[in-house]
């Protein structure tokens, strides 16, 4: 089991007066088994989230991400069995009532799907769309001010002809203007914290980079903490561009590597980490390719808790084990190789 102390999230921290916008800790989430045990999805990991920071959850598909980020948030999927902790602003999202979790999402906290269709209505038009959740989160005092400050949301995530927008159907856009509508929705209550599962894989390459640009930009302009779900190692480097932005590498259900994005991704030290980088598509290979991870790293259930090797960097306890226990005998074997010249 990890640690949960040392998986709280403090590797590539901002600095201490930053306030977390989500403090989580010691999460599980299992569900119940056909006729068998519970089967543990998320294995007792936290993560503290500050504002104005990219954390990335990357891990290949079933680690569990998406099941920890939903369940972080108050959200978890129906007949999930969550315990642990997740503070938002002195709350536990985990033991709060849903009418107030309904009234926390959408205006304090913003989503964005990986299919912008699953969460706009087909039937009314864009603009009407937009003003309703302005008015049902109270985030304008009436309708003229809804009208207004939807269309400055649409100028805000550049779509060019907001007028014309407002007033079309869904289905009257593309899917790139969708998912930018989708993101202007998430952020119109100025969220704390923005939530973007696998926000540009069901778009273009180029479509999904921009819309990857456009969230980054947005936190930098509006604070927001913005938890980014991924397995594509080129959209978490891209999504990930500040500083102090994070990646927390998800394996069945544990984080087992977490830092700075530009540590993590240019000097990994787990294995996975190392074998998702590996499997990253090349040019001349699909977008979007599943890693290949092999059975023996990823049905390993004991990997250690984390530990800090340096300032914004953490690992696997066992993972640093291995590789001393490694140079040691390298080092025995050069010693006996030299003894024996
Ligand atoms: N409602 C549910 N009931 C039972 N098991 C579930 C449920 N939702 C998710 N799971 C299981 O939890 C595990 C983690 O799923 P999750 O969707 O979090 O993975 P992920 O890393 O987000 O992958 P993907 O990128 O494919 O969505 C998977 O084995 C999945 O089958």
């Amino acid at each position: 089991m990890n640690d949960p102390l040392l998986a709280l999230g403090t590797a590539g921290s901002l600095p201490a007066d930053v306030p977390l916008a989500l403090d989580a800790t010691d999460v599980t989430v299992s569900f119940a088994g056909h006729g068998r045990s519970a089967r543990t999805v998320v294995d007792h990991i936290g993560l503290g989230l500050e504002r104005s920071q990219v954390t990335v959850l990357l891990g290949e598909s079933g680690s569990g991400k998406t099941v920890f980020a939903r369940s972080i948030t108050g959200m978890a999927p129906h007949g999930a069995t969550v315990t642990g902790r997740s503070l938002f602003d002195g709350r536990d999202l985990l033991r709060t009532a849903a009418s107030t979790l309904r009234q926390v999402h959408g205006s304090r906290i913003g989503s964005v799907p990986q299919d912008p269709n699953a969460s706009l209505d087909p039937m009314r038009r864009i603009g009407s769309q937009i003003m309703e959740t302005l008015l049902q989160h109270r985030a304008v005092a009436d309708r003229r001010s809804a009208r207004l400050r939807a269309l400055e949301l649409l100028d805000l995530v550049e779509i060019r002809d907001p007028d014309r927008v407002f007033r079309c159907y869904p289905h009257e856009v593309s899917g790139g203007m969708r998912q930018r509508i989708a993101i202007a929705i998430a952020v119109s209550c100025d969220p704390e914290l923005v939530v973007a599962d696998e926000p540009s894989s069901a778009l273009d390459a180029s479509v999904g980079v921009r819309i990857v640009e456009l969230l980054d930009g947005l936190r930098t302009r509006l604070g927001t903490a913005i938890l980014f779900i991924t397995h594509d190692i080129g959209i978490a480097a891209r999504i990930a561009s500040a500083d102090h932005d994070r990646v927390a590498v998800m394996l069945s259900g544990r984080i087992v590597e977490l830092g700075r994005a530009s540590s993590v991704l240019t000097r990994p030290l787990h294995p996975y980490t190392r074998a998702l980088i590996d499997a990253e598509p090349s040019a001349d290979v699909e977008r979007g390719r599943l890693a290949v991870v092999s059975d023996e790293l990823r049905t390993r259930r004991e990997w250690g808790p984390l530990v800090e090797v340096e300032p914004g960097h953490a690992v696997s306890s066992s993972v640093l084990e291995e590789t001393s226990t490694r140079s040691a005998r390298t080092g025995s074997a050069a010693a006996t190789e030299g003894g024996a010249s």
